[in-house]
């Protein structure tokens, strides 16, 4: 059965889109992410990614998590989640995120940390 490799173009129920390179052997893959939307009103650009997924050899819905850095900004968010495959194939990414934005002293601390969720699918 085919199996659920990250590699290729994804959309998210926000309408972000990301771009996933080839997953290297170890599972490792880096990629490009472009927000529809942000915390702040500041403009923000397409940012890196880089994560790793689990083999796809024993499983074909493999776990993985990813970190975006959000360019010009200190600010960063962690994607985990799961690939879904459907019995026609289609592959569904359930993800949940932690944004972690910067703050000024440990005080503010408590505040710093936004919890999501996002599931993405394949942009043909
Ligand atoms: O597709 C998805 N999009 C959203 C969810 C999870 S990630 C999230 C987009 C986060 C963009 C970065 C951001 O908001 C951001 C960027 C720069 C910031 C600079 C300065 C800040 C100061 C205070 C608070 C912030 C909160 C978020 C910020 C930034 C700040 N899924």
């Amino acid at each position: 059965a085919r199996k659920c490799v990250l590699s290729g173009l994804w959309k998210n129920e926000l309408g972000s889109n990301m771009t996933i390179s080839a997953v290297n052997t170890d599972g490792g893959f880096t990629g490009l992410y472009h927000t529809a939307v942000t915390a702040t009103d500041k403009h923000i650009r397409v940012s890196p990614l880089k994560g790793s997924q689990k083999p796809t050899n024993q499983r074909k819905q493999p776990t993985f998590g990813f970190t975006v850095s959000w360019t010009f900004s200190n600010s960063m968010t962690v994607f985990v989640g799961q690939c879904f495959m459907d019995d026609k194939g289609k592959e569904t990414l359930k993800t949940m995120w932690l944004l972690r934005e910067e703050v000024s002293s440990p005080g503010a601390d408590w505040k710093a940390t936004r919890v999501g969720t996002n599931i993405f699918t394949r942009i043909k």
